[in-house]
């Protein structure tokens, strides 16, 4: 059975991309090397042996920690019943959840009655059951060395790339380029951490190549 590394589970509203405002239980996996400058979830990089700790003391809190607990996909799924958890779509992000192999979590979601989604960056193979949703937020030039893998950005049902500068724009541009892209997935401009430059950017660029606009709704409402 496969053990995951979980830094968080809750149930809120899904703020991004197509599923915006769906009921969802997020699962957020610890562990991420990409090092993205603005990430607001730098505390998931990092698995630190002394920060393991038990699913009854993540659950308990609210903060964000550098905490996690190990957990079975069966584990996880009690875990979402003793909470009585309602939603029945299921959003596994991070840190970078591609770092784990996916497969059974995934299958037995799908096999109980859940839609699934994975938030990745594209960097490492997603390993999932072939009817999982992927968002992929696609990772250049990052100072942890990683790049977008072929088989991952084939493998997008949509692409939410965070953006604050034309650069972003035009390493967009580059990877939509590439050879392996025969179908045309869904785009989605984010822009970073809610700046006005960064938004007003967005906006413009959607509206001149026909791209969607995605803003991290839940954190307009001050959810989690
Ligand atoms: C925290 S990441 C975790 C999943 C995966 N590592 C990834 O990057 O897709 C989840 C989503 O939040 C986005 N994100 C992270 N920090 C952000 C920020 N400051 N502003 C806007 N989007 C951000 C990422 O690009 C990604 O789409
Ligand atoms: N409400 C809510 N929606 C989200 N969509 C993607 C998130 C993520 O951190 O991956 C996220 C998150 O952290 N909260
Ligand atoms: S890949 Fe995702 S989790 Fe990792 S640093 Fe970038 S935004 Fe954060
Ligand atoms: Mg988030």
């Amino acid at each position: 059975m496969t053990e995951l590394l979980v830094n968080e589970v809750f149930e809120s509203i899904q703020g991004e991309g197509s599923f915006t405002g769906v009921p969802s239980i997020f699962v957020r996996l610890q562990g991420c090397p990409v090092g993205c400058p603005w990430c607001d979830t730098k505390h998931t990089w990092e698995v630190k042996p002394d920060k393991l700790v038990s699913s009854e003391i993540i659950m308990r809190q609210n903060e964000e920690t550098e905490q996690y607990f190990s957990a079975t996909p069966q584990a996880l799924f009690s875990l979402f019943e003793r909470h009585g958890y309602a939603a029945k779509h299921l959003v596994i992000t991070g840190g970078e959840p591609c770092m784990f192999d996916l497969t059974e979590l995934t299958q037995q979601a799908i096999a109980e009655g859940y839609s699934v989604q994975i938030e990745t960056s594209g960097t490492f193979e997603v390993r999932c059951h072939a009817d999982t949703w992927v968002t992929l937020s696609p990772k250049m030039n990052m100072k942890g060395g990683y790049a977008v893998r072929d088989d991952a950005l084939v493998r997008a049902n949509e692409i939410k790339h965070a953006i604050a500068m034309d650069k972003h724009i035009e390493e967009l541009d580059e990877l939509l380029a590439r050879q392996v892209l025969t179908s045309k997935p869904v785009i989605y401009l984010q822009p970073i951490s809610m700046q006005k430059r960064a938004t007003e950017l967005a906006v413009a660029t959607c509206i001149k190549r026909n791209w969607r606009l995605s803003l991290q709704t839940h954190k307009f409402i001050g959810v989690e």
